[in-house]
């Protein structure tokens, strides 16, 4: 894939191999993420956008190629000192911890002191269930709420740019439209990259998407051509791509 870096690249991943184990996960990733923008990580299950993201992280680090934020190389650097830099992570499945209650969940979110303080007004205006459910341990939360408190979690320290992995998974549309809608706000004060199957969330969000397939990005361009694009979505996403129809089955009429 061709790479145009650009100044306003808040991001860049310059062909990135990872290896998990002895396994060759990622091999050449290459994505661009505009600062302000949205930018979406599509592909097939088992593709490598989770490891996209903790390769960024430091998490699984990258073996070779470059990661790139605010025009800085931090390959290599510690997960510890990523999150520092100002990148925030929410992982799927609604990473919580489901025995605490959801204050003590945001206030061992903060990376330094005072940080709920600074953002509760913030968060509590995105997600006002969690205002009433304030004392209540993370398992009393319905499957939504808690997808509402993982994302909360990571607003509570100020972030330049968050990675957001799959915020619809699992959730009813009603609640869908929500995290559409508290995603949309959050991107007028943060840069956002995510991975999401909900090709109508993610088509409806995002400026910008990059496809991986088989370890490698093989796509890049304007979510507004991809849409109409039926024989790239094809091609690369096929049965990964859930449509209104296919989801409105999942959830019933919740
Ligand atoms: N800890 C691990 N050990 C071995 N293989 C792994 C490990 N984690 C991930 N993989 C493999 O790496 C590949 C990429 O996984 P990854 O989770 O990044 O894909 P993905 O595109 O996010 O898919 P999904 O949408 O299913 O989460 C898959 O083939 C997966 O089986």
């Amino acid at each position: 894939m061709n790479m145009k870096h650009s100044q306003d690249d808040i991001l860049v991943l310059d062909h990135i191999h990872t290896f998990i184990g002895q396994f060759h996960i990622l091999e050449g990733v290459s994505v661009r993420v505009p600062k302000g923008s949205i930018t979406v990580l599509l592909g097939r299950n088992g593709a490598g956008k989770t490891t996209t993201l903790k390769s960024i992280l430091g998490l699984t680090p990258p073996q070779e190629g470059k990661v790139i934020f605010e025009g800085i190389e931090i390959q290599g650097k510690r997960a510890y000192d990523v999150a520092n830099l100002g990148i925030g992570y929410v992982p799927e499945h609604r990473a919580i911890f489901r025995a605490l209650s959801v204050m003590e969940n945001l206030k061992l979110a903060e990376r330094k002191k005072g940080d709920f303080d600074r953002n509760s007004d913030f968060i509590f205006d995105l997600f006002p269930d969690l205002k009433r459910l304030y004392k209540l341990p993370g398992n009393h939360l319905s499957g939504g709420q808690q997808q509402m408190l993982a994302v909360a979690r990571a607003l509570v320290p100020d972030n330049k740019l968050l990675l957001i992995d799959e915020p619809s998974e699992g959730l009813a549309p009603i609640l869908i439209q929500q995290m559409m809608e508290a995603i949309r706000v959050l991107s007028e004060k943060t840069t956002i990259l995510m991975v999401e199957q909900n090709f109508i969330m993610a088509s409806q969000l995002a400026q910008k998407f990059t496809i991986i397939d088989d370890g490698q990005s093989v796509q890049e361009g304007m979510m507004s051509d991809l849409v109409n694009d039926t024989d790239m979505i094809h091609q690369y996403l096929g049965a990964s791509i859930k449509t209104r129809k296919e989801l409105e089955m999942e959830h019933g009429s919740q």
